[in-house]
């Protein structure tokens, strides 16, 4: 059986960790695809560095162009990261007629409208199961498992990295700074680690989801984007004491007469399954008619994790290597020049009930003012907790829960709130989701 030559550009965590699974699962594999899988040509920067795979039937070379170039190379797998050089690599790829296999969600959410239409003049397919949720097959699953539904919304914790600090927070009272350290040492982390805590990860991976959940175009700069970085060890202990948990969540959802994109911390109830994914692990929730929920859940960074998507989206290329591209599975879950133009909303058309805490003076009808603002603003609250002050301090902690309300209602009552003159810095505010 004449194997499948593959040219992988990248050697690093998830490059070491498909070599590593070619390798290890190559009987298993071969029995699935029809052939066995080789990679035959690589790109490393440090061609002589140590690696966590061993290399030993591989052309190694610094040079990527040469990998794509190389006529031997039948798929090639990207895993350089970034995005601009990373497009060009898997441009060319297509043009000289190779199916590419991606782990790189920046590119796909920046530049994947473009890199489909390319490989569809090329007929050639182009596979990111790892980009999204690492070694969940969630692409597979909305793509082709929920094909006869009509999804309403779709929430998940999609950044490793991000959950692994909350976790660590919360379990552990560990430090920021310090769990970062960690999941960079352990290969969560981007490149630029700025990427995850800040939401970018994130609204990379939930453009894509949306595109395929709503059969919309992807667009990268209309994702409201939050990341973890305002959460205290202060908000994770008053959320735990009033029954919540704090996330990072994506969410997509309709929304009057939109879609909504949103990637932000979330209080959920502690009951809920989402709420009880911690450290690495990643979950993504659908809501879809006529299924109802379901959830996915598994490993989301990693570089097990991650090569195991990364070797599914490979044998699914070899399977494909027989069927005309006009049979293939839509990049986007719909047929291409199916495509809806309905809007991308903005955050202010969004509906979220709200955790807000805020530091006031410690003096009667402190508390009745606040409430006041909310309640001529027509929010309703869930629930108050005023703080004791900490020994000399002026200011009590308060924090509150509504429900919901247009985030454009409560942008207007905030300002309020913090224009009180008994109420000093500004508002946290948090949004509670119940994902019902
Ligand atoms: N680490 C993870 O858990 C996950 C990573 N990803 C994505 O996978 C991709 C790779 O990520 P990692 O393996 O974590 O990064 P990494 O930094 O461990 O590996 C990237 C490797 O590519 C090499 N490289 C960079 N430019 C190159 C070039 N021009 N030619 C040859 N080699 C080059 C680097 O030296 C490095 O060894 C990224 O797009 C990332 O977003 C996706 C899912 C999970
Ligand atoms: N940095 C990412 C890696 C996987 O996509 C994360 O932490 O989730
Ligand atoms: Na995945």
């Amino acid at each position: 059986m004449q194997p499948v030559k593959v040219g992988l550009l990248g050697l690093g965590t998830v490059g070491g960790g498909t070599v590593n699974l070619l390798e290890r699962n190559r009987d298993e594999i071969t029995r699935r695809a029809g052939r066995p899988i080789d990679v035959v040509h690589a790109a490393a920067r440090h061609p002589d560095r140590a690696r966590t795979c061993s290399t030993e039937h591989m052309r190694l070379e610094y040079d990527a162009f040469a990998v794509v170039d190389d006529p031997d190379t039948e798929i090639i797998v990207e895993l350089i990261g970034g995005v601009d050089l990373a497009k060009e690599l898997t441009l060319r790829a297509i043009e000289r007629g190779k199916h590419v296999v991606t782990a790189n969600k920046a590119l796909i959410a920046l530049h994947g409208n473009e890199i489909f239409a390319r490989a569809r003049d090329n007929g050639v397919t182009v596979g990111f199961e790892a980009a999204v949720a690492g070694g969940i097959p969630i692409i597979k699953a909305v793509r082709e498992g929920l094909v006869g539904n009509r999804i309403e919304w779709l929430a998940g914790i999609i950044n490793g990295t991000s959950n692994f600090i909350l976790s660590e927070m919360l379990y552990a009272g560990r430090e920021f700074g310090e769990v970062l350290a960690e999941a960079q040492r352990l290969g969560y982390a981007e490149a630029d680690p700025t990427f995850d805590v800040e939401g970018v990860d994130a609204a990379h991976k939930l453009t894509i989801l949306a595109s395929i959940a709503f059969g919309i175009p992807l667009q990268f700069d209309k994702v409201h984007m939050e990341g973890i970085g305002q959460i205290s060890t202060d908000d994770v202990a008053y959320a735990s004491e009033l029954g919540f948990r704090i996330k990072h969540l994506g969410i997509c959802r309709r929304e009057g007469d939109g879609i909504g994109l949103r990637v932000h911390p979330t209080l959920l109830p502690e009951r809920q399954l989402l709420a009880n994914v911690d450290g690495v692990m990643n979950a993504v929730m659908v809501n879809a008619d006529p299924l109802g929920p379901t959830l996915y859940y598994g490993a989301g960074a990693g570089a097990d994790p991650t090569a195991s998507a990364v070797v599914a989206d490979l044998v699914d290329v070899v399977r494909e290597f027989t069927l005309e591209p006009e049979n293939r599975v839509p990049y986007l879950a719909f047929q291409s020049h199916s495509l809806s133009d309905e809007p991308v909303v903005g955050m202010e058309a969004v509906d979220t009930a709200y955790y807000l805490r805020l530091e006031a003076q410690d003096e009667p009808g402190v508390l009745a003012e606040v409430t006041g603002v909310l309640s001529q603003a027509g929010i309703s609250i869930e629930a108050v907790i005023q703080k004791q002050p900490a020994p000399g301090a002026e200011t009590v902690p308060v924090i509150l829960l509504t429900h919901r309300v247009r985030e454009s209602k409560m942008d207007a009552a905030c300002q309020a709130i913090e224009a009180l003159d008994a109420v000093h810095g500004s508002l946290v505010r948090i949004r509670v989701e119940t994902l019902a």
